[in-house]
């Protein structure tokens, strides 16, 4: 079950895009995951300008997203991984980088892809990843949907 989210497959007209991927260092496992499930969904669509940027955690996804944002890429695909401890700083984390996320891509712009996994545990995370046994691919539908939206706004050109 997808949740109602949209097929997963191949973005027609993405394919001569200048895309930049950003992704945190926390949960390398499920991280791991994500990265693929981008890297599946930028060849789908035949993408190949794709440049990969590392942080160290998903807080730091904004100022990255922000900054290639300003260097010409035609979409950005944020990838993240957090997962609930014991204090509520995983509440600022997640609302961080989803308003800062926000931010650049409404201020800029250019679209960004939200593929950041806020979740209460390791389980829930892997199961969203993309792996083998994961029931949701969210790198490849974060890619999926920053194509699809650059390709629509290319339309509509500021
Ligand atoms: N707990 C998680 C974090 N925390 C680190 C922050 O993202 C940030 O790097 C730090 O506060 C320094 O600025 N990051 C994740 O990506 N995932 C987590 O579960
Ligand atoms: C989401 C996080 O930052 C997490 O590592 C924090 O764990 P804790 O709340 O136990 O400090």
């Amino acid at each position: 079950m997808r949740n109602g989210a949209p097929e997963l497959g191949a973005v027609d007209g993405a394919a001569g895009l200048r895309v930049a991927v950003v992704a945190s260092s926390w949960h390398t496992e499920v991280m791991a995951g994500l990265r693929a499930g981008a890297r599946r969904a930028l060849a789908d669509s035949r993408v190949a300008d794709v440049t990969e940027v590392q942080v160290p955690g998903t807080f730091e996804l904004p100022v990255a997203a922000a900054r290639l944002a300003g260097a010409g890429f035609d979409a950005i695909v944020a990838l993240g991984v957090v997962i609930r401890g014991g204090t509520p700083h995983f509440d600022y984390v997640c609302t961080a980088a989803a308003v800062g996320l926000t931010d650049v891509t409404v201020r800029t712009g250019v679209p960004v892809g939200f593929g950041v996994l806020t979740c209460d545990d390791q389980a829930q995370a892997l199961d969203r990843a993309g792996l083998p046994d994961s029931r949701e691919d969210k790198g490849y539908e974060a890619t999926a949907a920053a194509l699809a939206t650059a390709v629509t706004l290319a339309a509509y050109a500021p």
